[in-house]
C-alpha cells in the first residue's frame, strides 16, 4: 500500500480538481498558521511590555478568520471531491465490469465488496488522508524555512527530530498493510457468504438448515470482528506513539529556547515564534499518520480497483451482420481442466435454431459464447450483437415500463409495448396493477409470478434492437398452454430475426427450421435442418 498512488490521478480524472484545489487551500493553511504564530508571540510581547495591542490583536483576529474559512473552505471541497470519486470508481468499475466476459470480472463476492464497501472507502481517502498528505508535504517545510530565518537551532532541532515521525508512521504503515488485507479479505469472505445465504435463503429455511447458517454466518463475522479490532489497536496505538514522539520533539525545542531566554541570548518574540512554530512542522505529519488507518480500506480498494479499471477489454465476437457461426470453438471454464465444448463447427441459418442436448452438455455455455459473454478458449464466434434470454432472467428494481424497454436502444410508444404484452397475454397482468407500467417491480422481478416473469422477459427481447434473439429454456416454468402461446411467439418473432432457443420441449422442436442435437461434451451430433 503506496501512500499515494499517481494512477488515481489518470484512472480518476474527476479527483484531478479538487486535489489541486485542496492542495492550494492546504499551502494557504500553512501560510495562515505560520502568519498566525509571529502575530500570536506580537499580542504576547506587548501585553509582557505594555505595548498597544490593537495592530498585533487585529492581525490575529483577521487570521483565525482567513484560517476558519480555508478549514470550511477545505472541508467543503474535501467531503464533494471523496463523494464525486468513491461514485466515479463504482461507476467505471461496473460499466468495465458490464464490458468485459463473464471469465474476465471478478467473482460476484469480490465484486460485490469493491463496488459497494470498497468505493465507500475511497472517500475518507480522498476527503481526509489526501488533504492531510497535501499538508503533511507541504506546511512543515514552510515551517522549517521560516524557523531557519527566525531561529536556526530550534530549525536544527526541527530537522534532525523531523524524520522520526515519517520512520515510525511507515514502520507502522508495513504493519497496517498485512492487518488490513487480512480484514479487507475477511469482509470479502463474508459479504460472499452472506449473498449466498440471502440468495439461497428460501431452499434452506425450506429443508430446515436456515440455523445451521447462522452459526456459520457468526463464525464468519468474528472472524471479520478479530481483523478489525487488530486494525483498530493498531490504529490507537501508532496514534499514540507518534503523539508521544512528536510531543517529546516539540518539548525538546521548548526547553532550548527556554534555557535560552534564561541566559538573554534570544529575546521573547522570537523564542514564542519558534515554540509556536515548532509543532506545526510535526503535527501535519501525526495527522497524516492518524488518518492513514481510515483511509487503509480505501487505499486497498483503491490498489485492488485500479488495475481492473487499465484492464482493456475486446469483446470475442466479431460482428457480422447476417452471420451467426462458430468455427473449432473450444470453451473451458477457468478452474477446469476438462472443455465443456470441444471442436464446434456451426453456422445457424436464419428463423427458428433449436439447440437440443441432455443436461450439463453446455447448451446455456454455447448461447453465452454466441451472445460474446464468455472468450472462446479456442476457435472464434461471428456473431451480431444479440439479446440473450438466460434460465434466470434479469428484472431490476424499476417500472415494469423500464425492465421492458431496456434492450430497445430507441423510444418505444406506448401502443408498442402493449401490443407485445397482448401477444404475450400480460397485458391483463399488467393493467390489473395499480400504476399499469408504471408499477415498479422489486428485486428480480418480485410481485410476479415465474410464468409471468418468463413472458416479460420474452416480451422484452420482442421489443429489443438485437438481430439474433438467443433463448435458454424459454418455456421451463409454464404450463402446457402458456408454453403453446410462448412457441408460437417465438415461432413469429423468427420470421424477421434469427432465433436460437434450447428447450427440453419437442412441441417447440417440432416447429424448428434447423435443429442442432448436442451430444455430451458438446461436440454437434450431425445438422438436422428441417425447413
Ligand atoms: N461457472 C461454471 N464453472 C465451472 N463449470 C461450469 C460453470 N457453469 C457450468 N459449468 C459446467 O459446464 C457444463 C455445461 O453447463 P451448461 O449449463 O452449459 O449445460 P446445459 O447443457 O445448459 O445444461 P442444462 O440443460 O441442465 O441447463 C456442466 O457440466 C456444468 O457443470
Amino acid at each position: 500500500m503506496r501512500p499515494f498512488d499517481p494512477a488515481i490521478l489518470r484512472t480518476l480524472p474527476q479527483a484531478r480538481r479538487p486535489l489541486a484545489t485542496l492542495a492550494a487551500i492546504g499551502v494557504a493553511q500553512g501560510a495562515a498558521t505560520i502568519g498566525t504564530a509571529f502575530a500570536l508571540s506580537s499580542v504576547v510581547v506587548a501585553v509582557v511590555k505594555g505595548m498597544p495591542l490593537g495592530h498585533p490583536a487585529a492581525y490575529l483576529a483577521l487570521l483565525f478568520v482567513f484560517r476558519g474559512t480555508l478549514a470550511l473552505a477545505g472541508e467543503r471541497v474535501a467531503a464533494a471531491a471523496g463523494t464525486s470519486v468513491s461514485g466515479a470508481l463504482r461507476e467505471q468499475l461496473l460499466s468495465r465490469w458490464l464490458a468485459q466476459t463473464a471469465d474476465e470480472r471478478p467473482d460476484p463476492a469480490t465484486g460485490v465488496t469493491l463496488a459497494s464497501q470498497g468505493a465507500a472507502s475511497v472517500e475518507p481517502y480522498v476527503a481526509r488522508y489526501l488533504p492531510a498528505l497535501v499538508s503533511a508535504a507541504v506546511v512543515p517545510v514552510l515551517a522549517v524555512l521560516v524557523l531557519v530565518f527566525v531561529d536556526w537551532l530550534s530549525a536544527l532541532v526541527v530537522v534532525l527530530t523531523l524524520p522520526l515521525l515519517p520512520l515510525f508512521a511507515a514502520l507502522i504503515g508495513a504493519t497496517t498493510r498485512d492487518a488490513t488485507e487480512r480484514r479487507w479479505g475477511a469482509l470479502a469472505d463474508l459479504s460472499g457468504h452472506f449473498l449466498d445465504v440471502v440468495r439461497g435463503l428460501p431452499t434452506l429455511v425450506a429443508y430446515g438448515r436456515g440455523d445451521r447458517q447462522v452459526k456459520t454466518i457468526g463464525e464468519v463475522s468474528q472472524a471479520h470482528r478479530r481483523t478489525t479490532m487488530v486494525t483498530l489497536r493498531l490504529a490507537f496505538l501508532s496514534s499514540a506513539a507518534l503523539e508521544l514522539l512528536a510531543t517529546i520533539c516539540v518539548a525538546i525545542v521548548a526547553v532550548t529556547v527556554g534555557l535560552r531566554l534564561t541566559h538573554g541570548s534570544i529575546d521573547l518574540g522570537t523564542g514564542l515564534v519558534a515554540i509556536l512554530l515548532a509543532p506545526e512542522a510535526y503535527w501535519p505529519i501525526r495527522r497524516v499518520g492518524a488518518e492513514f488507518h481510515s483511509a487503509a480500506d480505501g487505499a486497498e480498494a483503491l490498489a485492488a480497483a485500479i488495475p481492473m479499471l487499465d484492464v482493456v477489454s475486446t469483446m470475442p465476437t466479431t460482428a457480422g451482420p447476417g452471420t451467426l457461426s462458430a468455427r473449432d470453438l473450444g470453451y473451458t471454464y477457468p478452474g477446469s481442466t476438462e472443455p465443456v465444448i470441444e471442436g464446434l463447427d456451426l453456422t445457424i441459418a436464419p428463423g427458428l435454431t433449436v439447440l437440443t442436448g441432455p443436461s450439463g452438455c453446455g447448451k446455456s455455455t454455447l448461447l453465452e459464447l454466441l451472445a460474446g459473454l464468455r472468450r472462446p478458449s479456442a476457435g472464434s464466434v461471428t456473431a451480431p450483437p444479440t439479446h440473450l434470454v438466460t434460465q434466470r432472467p434479469f428484472l431490476t428494481t424499476a417500472s415494469i415500463r423500464d425492465n421492458l424497454v431496456m434492450g430497445a436502444g430507441r423510444a418505444v410508444p406506448d401502443d408498442e409495448i402493449w401490443a407485445t404484452l397482448r401477444e404475450l397475454e400480460l397485458d391483463g397482468v399488467v393493467a390489473a396493477q395499480r400504476q399499469g407500467l408504471d408499477t415498479p417491480l422489486g428485486d428480480d422481478g418480485r410481485g410476479l409470478s415465474a410464468g409471468q416473469r418468463a413472458r416479460l422477459v420474452l416480451a422484452r427481447a420482442g421489443l429489443g434492437s438485437a438481430d439474433v434473439v438467443l433463448l435458454d429454456e424459454p418455456t421451463a416454468h409454464l404450463d402446457d398452454d402458456s408454453a403453446a402461446l410462448v412457441h408460437s411467439v417465438i415461432r413469429r418473432m423468427a420470421r424477421d430475426r434469427r432465433v436460437v432457443a434450447v428447450t427440453h420441449r419437442p412441441e417447440l422442436l417440432a416447429l424448428a427450421d434447423q435443429h442442432v442435437p448436442l451430444l455430451t461434451r458438446s461436440i454437434p451430433a450431425g445438422r438436422e435442418v428441417r425447413a
